[in-house]
């Protein structure tokens, strides 16, 4: 183990630092440098966003770039992903964020190509590797479990689950060999906890998604050191029924159920996920990593 103080990490690799730091004698990390303390919280993020194209995922767009964060928004739907970039004051408007245009991309989560080439675009088009990162891409494919097929499982679990695991392991991959630190975001559901009737491939896939998070949180938290802050974190977040395309397609019979069970009484929108997600994608959060955030308005707390 490097001794504290040498500049250098748990390998003995140099740590990445600001030009001119120099680590105090005592060897740990002074306070927060002041100029951390800025009207932005996310001024100098590059944030990769999936899913982008819709609900959630344009929420969390909109909410990150409102902090100062470059957005990159995929989506499988490209011209879904541009929508966004559009809204966000990117490509073809006057807007731009401190740390470059907002940029659309387009990918399937669940190839493993795809997200490959993916962060490659984004690396080429930013020249650095996404310091924030907020899986929302999803989807359901509803059934009772005895008349569930088998194709429903496997897309449901190929893009809830393995698209999480790409992307993760591909963002991962990114900040460690730059020597960056990062706060990874995936998106689960409160189903993941607590199942649902008609969900049995898409509670499993969330059910997954709480479990790679904690796994890769406890990987990547020490990874890389930083002057002010430690390694990539990783947190889930647990939305409950939030007004989105996704819920439109819920029979209204089992709506009218679900909103009775909620203690505040009403669905949420996806600018609450999004409030919960900045808050972990900002050194606000810098000492969580692991957790499961529930946005559910208390149901099933
Ligand atoms: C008392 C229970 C209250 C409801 C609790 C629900 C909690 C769920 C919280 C989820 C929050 C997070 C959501 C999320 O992550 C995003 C999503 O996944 S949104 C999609 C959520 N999907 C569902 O909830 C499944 C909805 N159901 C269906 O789509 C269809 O029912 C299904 C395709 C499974 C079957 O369709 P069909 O064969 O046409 O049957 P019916 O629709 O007529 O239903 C038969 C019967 O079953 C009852 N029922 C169906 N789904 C649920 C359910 N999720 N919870 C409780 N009961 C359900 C339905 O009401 C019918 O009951 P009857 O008494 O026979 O009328
Ligand atoms: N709406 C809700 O009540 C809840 C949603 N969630 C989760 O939040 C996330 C976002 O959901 P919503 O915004 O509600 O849904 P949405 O349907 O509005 O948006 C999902 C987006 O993901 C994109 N997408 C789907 N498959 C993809 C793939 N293979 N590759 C890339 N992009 C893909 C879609 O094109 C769409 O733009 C999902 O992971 C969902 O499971 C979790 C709990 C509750």
């Amino acid at each position: 183990m490097a001794p504290r103080g040498s500049g250098l990490d748990w390998r003995g690799c140099a740590l990445a630092t600001p030009p001119g730091w120099d680590w105090p004698s005592a060897g740990c990390p002074p306070a927060r440098p002041l100029d951390m303390a800025s009207q932005l919280r996310l001024r100098s993020a590059l944030a990769l966003v999936t899913g982008a194209g819709s609900g959630i995922g344009r929420a969390v767009s909109v909410r990150l770039a409102k902090e100062g964060a470059t957005v990159a928004a995929c989506d499988l739907d490209r011209a879904a992903a541009c929508e966004t970039v559009w809204l966000l004051g990117g490509q073809g408007s006057e807007k731009v964020a401190p740390g470059g245009a907002h940029t659309a991309f387009q990918a399937d989560v669940s190839e493993a190509g795809a997200v490959r080439r993916l962060l490659e675009q984004v690396q080429a088009c930013f020249s650095r590797p996404p310091s924030v990162v907020v899986s929302c891409a999803g989807l359901t494919r509803d059934e009772f479990l005895l008349r569930m097929s088998e194709d429903d499982w496997d897309r449901v679990i190929a893009v809830n689950l393995k698209g999480i695991f790409l992307v993760t392991q591909a963002a991962a991959q990114a900040l460690v060999s730059s020597g960056c630190r990062g706060s990874i975001i995936n998106i689960s559901s409160i189903v993941g906890k607590v199942g649902n009737v008609g969900q049995t491939n898409y509670a499993a896939s969330k059910a997954g998604v709480i479990g790679l998070t904690q796994t890769a949180a406890r990987e990547l938290g020490r990874l890389v050191r930083h002057p002010w802050g430690h390694g990539i974190r990783c947190n889930s977040v647990l939305p409950g029924f939030i007004t989105t395309p996704m819920t439109q397609k819920v029979p209204q019979k089992v709506l009218d159920k679900v909103i009775g069970m909620i203690p505040m009484g009403h669905l949420g929108d996806p600018e609450d996920v999004a409030d919960a997600v900045t808050f972990l994608a900002s050194e606000d959060s810098g000492y969580i990593t692991g957790a499961s955030v529930e946005v559910t308005g208390g149901l099933f707390m």
